[in-house]
C-alpha cells in the first residue's frame, strides 16, 4: 500500500457524549464554566476599553446575572461584556475547541496584562449540555453596528443561526434544562453552587428567581412602616483579600476574611500571606486554626484557585500533606482549570509550589519564635501536633523547625530540646526525660520536683512516633519516660554492702512473689530519697515502647496482654510499711500489705484493668474496716 496521509477528524456527535460524561467529573462544574466565560467576556471588554479600543457608557456597571426560573424550566446566564458578532459565533462556538480566550489572549497578549483570562480549551461552553436539552445563545457584540446573534442547539451536530432581538451588549445563555439537570431548577442548589465557585470571582454574580413570592410584609417593619427596598447583594467578593499587598491588610480583614471564607468563628492564631509571581504565580493566605489535641480528628481546608475561580479542595499534591491540617486558599493562575490527579502528581511545577509553601511555613515559624517569643509559646499547645506532623512528613520541614520545636515541661516552662540539655546536663547528660500523663504519672512528677529535676510533656498521639524521629536525627539524645528507670538524683546514699544488698533484695523479693502469688516477679529495693513513697514500679524504656507498639499495631501477631513483661517492683528501703513487712514476714496482715503496695505502685505507672481495679477496692475497704 503507498504512504498515505492525512488529519484525523472529529465528529460532535461523538465529542458530545465525552464532554457529558467524561471531561467534568462533577455535574455542577457548567455553572463555573459558564460564569467564567462571563467574566472572561467582560475582563476582555475592560482591556479593550483600557486601551481606547472600546468605549462604554458612563454609567456602566459590569455584571453577571444568573436567572432560575423554575417554572419556565430554564437557567439563563446574562453578562454585558464583550458579546459577539455572527463570526465570532461561527469561530468560536461552532469550531468546538477553538478557544477564542487563546485567540484573544494572543492577539493581546503584550498590550495589557493585568486582568487573568480563565477560559483555554474552548470546551467550557459545551459543558451546558450535561443539564440543558437545548441551549440558546443571544449575543450582541460591543462592535459598532453589530447585528445581534441567536444560536440554537440541542446537542445532536446541529445548530440554528438567525437573528436576535437582544439589544443590549454582551450575551445571554438559556438552558432549557432536561431531565438530567433538574436539581437546577432549585434556586438553593444554584445558589450553593455559584458560592462554590464563583464566591471570589473579579465580576459580580447576582442570582435572581422571578419566580419566587415575596412575603407581603416584607417591605413594612413592626411598626407598619414603609422601608426601603434592600438592594439586591453580588453573591461574590469580587476582590479577596489576599490580592492586596500583605502591607496593605489590617488584622481585622485578615481575621473577617477568614470568618466568610470559612465560616468558622473561631480566631485563627496567625496567618500566612503567600505573594509570589516568580518564578511562578501564587497567591493566598494560610491560617493557623486552634488546633488542640484533637488534631486526628480535625480536617482542615485549603481551597485552590486558579485566578479566583475555585478549582478544588484539600488537593494533596499541591499542598502537603501536613498543612492539610489549615486553612487557607490558595490561587494559582499557573495550574490547569481542571485538575486530574494523576498529572499533579508527576508534575514538577507541582512539587516546586507544594515546596515553596513548606518553606513559607517554616519561616513564618522562625520568625514568629524569634520576634514573638511570646505568642508563639502561648499558641505552642495549638500547633505543636501540627509542626510535629510536618517534621514527621518532610525532612526540609524538620531541619528548618527543629530549632524551635518547644517542650512543655513539668515545671511549666516552653523550652528548646537544646535548652532543656543545657540546663540538666548536670543531673543527666544527653537524656530527656518525659511524662505521657501528667496524672497518671502524679507521684514520680511529685519525686522529680521534689528533686529539682524537670520532664517534658508528650501527651498527644504524635509524640511517640516524633520520639523516635527525634532520636534518629539527634543520635546522642535519648528519651526515657519518667517511670523507666531511677535516676541517682532520687536516690540517697546507702551504706550496706553489695553483698548485704543482694541478700535484701532476694529475701523480699521472696515475700512478694509469695504473697502476689506471682513467681516470675522482679523486686528490687533502694534507699529513695522521699520516705513516703512506698514502691514504684519501673519499666524500661524499650520494653515500654516494644509494648505501646504492638498495642498499636498489633504487632508479631501478639496482644499486649500476652507480650512478656519487663515491669519490676522497686522497694523502698526507706519506707515504713516495707519496713514492717521485712520485720514481719509471717503476720496476718502480710500478704495484703504486699498487694496494697503493688496496686498503689501499678496505679502511678498504668490504668488497672478492671479486675484489678475491683480487688483493690475491695481490699482498700477491708483495710479500712480494721481501723475500727
Ligand atoms: N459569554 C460569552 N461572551 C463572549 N464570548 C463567549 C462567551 N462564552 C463563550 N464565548 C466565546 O466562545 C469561546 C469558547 O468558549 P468555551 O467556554 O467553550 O471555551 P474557553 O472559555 O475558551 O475555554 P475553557 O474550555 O477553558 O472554558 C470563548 O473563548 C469565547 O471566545
Amino acid at each position: 500500500m503507498s504512504t498515505e496521509k492525512g488529519n484525523l477528524s472529529i465528529h460532535s456527535e461523538n465529542i458530545f457524549p465525552i464532554i457529558k460524561k467524561w471531561l467534568y467529573s462533577d455535574h455542577d462544574i457548567f455553572v463555573r464554566e459558564l460564569i467564567s466565560n462571563g467574566c472572561d467576556a467582560i475582563t476582555k471588554l475592560k482591556k479593550l476599553d483600557a486601551m481606547g479600543e472600546a468605549s462604554l457608557p458612563e454609567d456602566n456597571e459590569f455584571k453577571i446575572e444568573v436567572i432560575v426560573d423554575d417554572k419556565e424550566e430554564t437557567l439563563t446566564f446574562i453578562d454585558n461584556g464583550i458579546g459577539m458578532t455572527d463570526e465570532e459565533v461561527k469561530q468560536y462556538i461552532n469550531q468546538i475547541a477553538f478557544s477564542g480566550a487563546e485567540d484573544f489572549m494572543n492577539k493581546y497578549k503584550d498590550k495589557a496584562n493585568e486582568d487573568q483570562i480563565i477560559g483555554h480549551f474552548g470546551l467550557g461552553f459545551y459543558s451546558a449540555f450535561m443539564v440543558a436539552k437545548k441551549v440558546t445563545i443571544d449575543t450582541l457584540s460591543y462592535k459598532e453596528g453589530s447585528k445581534a446573534v441567536k444560536w440554537v442547539s440541542d446537542g445532536g451536530n446541529e445548530y440554528e443561526m438567525s437573528d436576535s432581538d437582544r439589544t443590549e451588549r454582551g450575551t445571554k445563555i438559556t438552558l432549557n434544562i432536561g431531565e438530567d439537570g433538574k436539581d437546577f431548577l432549585n434556586e438553593y442548589t444554584v445558589r450553593t453552587t455559584i458560592e462554590k465557585y464563583c464566591s471570589l470571582m473579579p465580576i459580580e454574580i447576582y442570582l435572581i428567581n422571578p419566580n419566587k413570592e415575596e412575603p407581603k410584609n416584607e417591605n413594612e417593619d413592626e411598626k407598619g412602616e414603609v422601608k426601603e427596598p434592600e438592594e439586591p447583594k453580588p453573591l461574590n467578593d469580587t476582590t479577596p483579600l489576599y490580592l492586596k499587598k500583605p502591607n496593605e491588610c489590617t488584622d481585622e480583614e485578615y481575621k473577617e476574611f477568614y470568618r466568610k471564607t470559612f465560616m468558622d468563628f473561631k480566631e485563627p492564631l496567625f496567618w500566612i500571606h503567600l505573594n509570589m509571581d516568580y518564578p511562578f504565580n501564587l497567591k493566598g493566605i494560610l491560617y493557623f486554626p486552634k488546633i488542640g489535641n484533637q488534631f486526628e480528628t480535625m480536617e482542615g481546608q485549603i481551597k485552590l484557585y486558579n485566578n479566583q475561580v475555585f478549582v478544588a479542595d484539600n488537593i494533596k499534591e499541591v499542598i502537603p500533606e501536613f498543612l492539610l491540617l489549615l486553612k487557607g486558599i490558595l490561587d494559582c493562575p499557573d495550574l490547569p482549570l481542571n485538575v486530574s490527579r494523576s498529572f499533579l502528581q508527576n508534575d514538577g511545577f507541582v512539587k516546586k509550589i507544594s515546596s515553596y509553601i513548606t518553606k513559607k511555613v517554616a519561616d513564618k515559624l522562625n520568625s514568629l519564635y524569634k520576634k514573638e517569643k511570646e505568642s508563639f509559646e502561648k499558641f505552642w499547645d495549638d500547633i505543636h501536633p501540627f509542626i510535629k506532623f510536618g517534621c514527621l512528613k518532610d525532612d526540609k520541614f524538620f531541619d528548618k523547625t527543629n530549632g524551635i520545636i518547644l517542650y512543655k515541661t513539668t515545671t511549666g516552662d516552653y523550652v528548646t530540646l537544646q535548652e532543656y540539655l543545657d540546663r540538666n546536663k548536670d543531673k543527666h547528660e544527653n537524656k530527656v526525660y518525659y511524662v505521657t500523663d501528667e496524672t497518671l504519672q502524679a507521684q514520680y512528677i511529685k519525686m522529680f520536683k521534689d528533686n529539682d529535676m524537670e520532664a517534658v510533656i508528650m501527651n498527644t498521639t504524635i509524640d511517640q512516633p516524633f520520639i523516635s524521629h527525634v532520636e534518629m536525627k539527634e543520635k546522642d539524645t535519648k528519651f526515657v519516660r519518667i517511670d523507666a528507670d531511677l535516676t541517682d538524683n532520687l536516690k540517697d546514699e546507702d551504706d550496706s554492702s553489695e553483698e548485704d544488698n543482694k541478700k535484701l533484695q532476694e529475701e523480699v523479693q521472696g515475700i512478694f512473689r509469695k504473697s502476689l502469688s506471682n513467681e516470675n516477679l522482679t523486686v528490687n529495693i533502694e534507699n529513695l530519697k522521699d520516705e513516703e513513697i512506698s514502691a514504684m514500679i519501673i519499666l524500661p524504656e524499650e520494653s515500654r515502647r516494644m509494648q505501646d507498639m504492638s498495642k498499636m499495631y498489633g504487632m508479631f501477631g501478639m496482644d499486649a496482654a500476652s507480650m512478656p513483661s519487663n515491669e519490676s517492683l522497686l522497694l523502698n528501703k526507706k519506707n515504713k510499711l516495707v519496713k514492717y513487712i521485712l520485720e514481719n514476714k509471717d503476720t496476718e496482715n502480710t500478704d495484703m500489705f504486699c498487694q496494697q503496695i503493688y496496686d498503689l505502685a501499678m496505679i502511678s505507672h498504668k490504668q488497672l484493668s478492671p479486675e484489678a481495679m475491683t480487688t483493690f477496692i475491695e481490699r482498700s475497704n477491708k483495710i479500712l474496716q480494721k481501723l475500727i
